[in-house]
């Protein structure tokens, strides 16, 4: 990894991050490079600040030190962050929060508020062909209570699409998926990164997800241990021994 931020999608350069309730030292010194189209894991055992590293990476937090760039851009020096993460940056979580009484359909257009100027009937029929695009179009009536926990993350797959990002950021997107739904999610990720030149940066205690990367970053204590292509296999074995 060369530390020029110009060569990245995305890139953290020495972050440090401490939670002043806990004094918790999360983050200290991580620098990590996101490119176009690339798909980097990061994996490590629990509480080694890998949503952390996230966070700051998708500017929903800021480091105490250090810089988040983005396109060769620093995010400390930008005055639309709302708007800037709605546009560029798809979000998928373990738990998917969408919105309990909206529809699948209105749940997949709520991001586009924030995107570029669309009418009413242009919102409706990205959400349906976004739904159709996750295999959702048959459910785009239905509320998230009346939705399989796989279908939700789908939807939620869908909206993190709404605004056509280059990059997604994922944590732990199948962690609340069986075996089954956790494939399709992963596949419909590969499909994506594929068709639509996706940048993929995803957290995840899954070797499943870990060996789909094309590099695996694994951390410990707040800091990056190994970053690379080698690294998947050894965290991917270690993984699997400790689970
Ligand atoms: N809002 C917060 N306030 C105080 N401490 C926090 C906060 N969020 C996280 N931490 C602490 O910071 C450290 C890193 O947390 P983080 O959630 O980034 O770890 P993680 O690697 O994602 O863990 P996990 O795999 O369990 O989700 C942990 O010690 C955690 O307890």
């Amino acid at each position: 990894m060369t530390d020029d931020p110009a060569e990245y999608l995305l890139f953290a350069d020495r972050v440090h991050k401490t939670y002043p309730d806990g004094k918790v030292r999360a983050l200290t010194g991580v620098s990590l490079g996101v490119r176009m189209g690339e798909s980097v894991a990061i994996t490590g055992p629990s509480g080694c600040g890998k949503s952390t590293l996230l966070n700051l990476l998708g500017a929903l937090d800021r480091p105490d030190s250090g810089e988040v760039y983005f396109r060769g851009e620093p995010l400390s020096k930008r005055r639309d962050l709302d708007r800037f993460r709605a546009r560029q940056i798809g979000f998928v979580f373990q738990s998917f929060f969408l919105l309990p009484t909206l529809t699948a359909r209105e749940n997949v257009q709520v991001p586009m508020f924030e995107g570029p100027p669309l009418s009413a009937h242009a919102r409706a029929k990205k959400a349906e062909s976004l739904l159709e695009l996750v295999g959702m179009s048959g459910r785009a009536g239905h509320r998230p209570a009346q939705l399989s926990v796989g279908e939700r993350q789908r939807v939620a797959l869908a909206r993190a699409l709404a605004n056509d990002p280059v990059l997604l950021l994922a944590d732990e997107p199948t962690g609340n998926l069986d075996s089954e739904n956790a494939a399709r999610v992963l596949d419909l990720l590969a499909t994506l990164r594929q068709d639509r030149k996706l940048a993929l940066l995803v957290v995840t205690h899954s070797p499943d997800v870990a060996l789909r990367a094309d590099r695996v970053v694994r951390m410990k204590d707040g800091q990056v241990l190994l970053d690379g292509v080698a690294a998947a296999a050894v965290a991917t074995r270690r993984e699997s021994v400790s689970s």
